[in-house]
């Protein structure tokens, strides 16, 4: 695992997978410094991907990083990255609904931000399902800031293997088969 973030341009443009200790497996990009893609591979709402969602990013401290939003389904997250330790730790706050009906949410979400909305106000929000978890961090690299191919297509079977094996992306983190 690298051990050379410090400040925040080190993390802003990072690529990272891990894998919570309950298993759950996130696809996160930190595209600038206003702005996240992720994907989801595994869990609740497996399937699920999103690009340009707003937040907020910190540095707590030297290597330790802290991403924080809420999304248009009412999720709240907040997550801290130390990417030199190859760790890091996710605290998702989910509404009710998204429990019950989390195969609303598991789809392009850029597409369908007034179905989640609607969603949110339609079905319950109480209680929240608060779901506290470290992560193994399983890759790390820099695909420089707002690069669009990072999180360009929906997640499949295989994709992470292809990602970590670097025949997903050329040398200039650009897709390899579009
Ligand atoms: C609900 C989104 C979300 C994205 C990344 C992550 O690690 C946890 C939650």
């Amino acid at each position: 695992m690298t051990n050379n973030f410090n400040k925040l341009n080190d993390f802003l443009g990072t690529h990272l997978i891990y894998t919570y200790d309950n298993g759950w497996e996130y696809e996160m990009y930190v595209k600038n410094e206003n702005t996240i893609d992720y994907r989801i591979h595994g869990g609740m709402v497996a399937g699920r991907w999103v690009r340009d969602q707003e937040v907020n990013i910190v540095r707590l401290t030297d290597g330790v990083f802290k991403i924080t939003w809420t999304e248009p389904t009412g999720t709240d997250v907040a997550l801290d990255f130390l990417p030199n330790e190859g760790i890091m730790h996710g605290t998702i706050f989910f509404p009710k609904w998204v429990e019950e009906h989390p195969e609303i949410t598991v789809t392009y979400q850029n597409d369908h931000i007034e179905l989640m909305k609607e969603s949110r106000e339609k079905y319950d929000t109480y209680p929240k399902l608060v779901v506290p978890e470290f992560a193994k961090i399983s890759y790390v690299a820099n695909a420089g800031q707002n690069n669009e191919d990072v999180v360009s297509e929906k997640p499949y079977d295989g994709i992470l293997e292809e990602i970590r094996n670097g025949s997903y992306f050329n040398e200039n983190y650009k897709r390899n088969n579009k």
